[in-house]
């Protein structure tokens, strides 16, 4: 595999927080890799260190094989962030054009402006437009350089469901060319649909990579929901309960002796059900998970 992110052993605190702990994260050529969790569980800090925007306290991070601030790294890196800001007086027009100078050959600013929709405003100021069209323009600057490695941190906040799904036609495209993209999500959807890879932080720690089935399974491969209280008796721990559509639910990778354990333990039988578990729960585990 030809590395293009080794991310090796990376531990980052902000003072006595603990942002990421001993992260390893290597990613090819062509991938996309989809990073999930929890509020607060260390992807936009993640980001940043790929990015360059941080610097780790242990570890060592390469992009495209050298430190991600080199100038021939940032020359080959798009990246959308989230927080945005752009130059007050340029149009939208000339922010892209403005963007896609940086890079040795950059996408035509019109196919920008028509990839992602942003065409009917290509003369408005940044003031000018809705935090959702403020967030397609940011995500369009990253792709303006036709660069080796897109950046996104959750592209799609604030999207409506056609800017999104623009969004993603973009990216299947860049990645079609054979361009490589990490990219941070809540939306187990859109990480399913756009990546074969998914790794899954908690609490600063990686806890699953690989297909979004395998890193379920790495969590527990079986929601096990019912109504009620939690009951005494069973041996489910606290940090592994959550609340899905008004069950309570847990994951598991025993559904069969679980179930036969809450019903022992009183727990109506009629309202509990045992399905495959999916990226949602697994999210609201691990959530669970860091509020212990
Ligand atoms: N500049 C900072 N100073 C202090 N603590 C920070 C700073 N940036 C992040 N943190 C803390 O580091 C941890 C990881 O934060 P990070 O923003 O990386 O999480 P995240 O997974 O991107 O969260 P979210 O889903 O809310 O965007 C959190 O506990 C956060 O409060």
């Amino acid at each position: 595999m030809d590395a293009l992110i080794e991310v090796t052993h990376v531990s980052k605190h902000y003072g006595p927080v603990r942002a990421l702990s001993d992260v390893s994260l290597h990613m090819g050529r062509g991938e996309i890799v989809g990073v999930m969790g929890p509020n607060g569980s260390g992807k936009s800090t993640l980001i940043s260190l790929v990015v360059g925007l941080a610097r780790p306290q242990s570890g060592s991070v390469r992009v495209l094989g050298r430190d991600p601030l080199h100038h021939t790294t940032r020359a080959e890196l798009g990246v959308c962030l989230q927080d945005i800001d752009f130059p007050a007086t340029l149009t939208i027009f000339e922010i892209l054009r403005f963007v896609a100078a940086h890079y040795a050959s950059p996408i035509p600013t019109a196919r920008l402006l028509d990839e992602f929709g942003l065409n009917d405003l290509r003369k408005r100021t940044p003031q000018k437009l809705s935090g959702g069209q403020r967030r397609r323009l940011a995500v369009a600057c990253a792709f303006a350089g036709n660069p080796e490695l897109v950046v996104l941190d959750e592209p799609s906040a604030g999207l409506d469901i056609e800017h999104r799904s623009l969004l993603w036609q973009g990216i299947n495209a860049f990645a079609d060319g054979g361009g490589s993209i990490l990219i941070t999500s809540h939306v187990p959807d859109e990480v399913q649909r756009l990546s074969r890879r998914v790794v899954l932080l908690s609490q600063g720690e990686v806890v699953a990579d690989g297909p979004a089935a395998e890193a379920v399974r790495a969590i527990g491969s079986h929601r096990v929901a019912f109504a009620g209280t939690w009951p005494d008796g069973t041996s489910i721990p606290v940090e592994n309960r959550a609340t899905r559509d008004g069950q309570n639910i847990t994951l598991t990778n025993h559904a069969d002796s679980l179930v036969a354990d809450l019903a022992q333990a009183g727990v109506d039988p009629r309202s509990i059900t045992a399905t495959p578990a999916d990226l949602e729960d697994v999210i609201l585990i691990l959530a669970a998970r860091s509020r212990q």
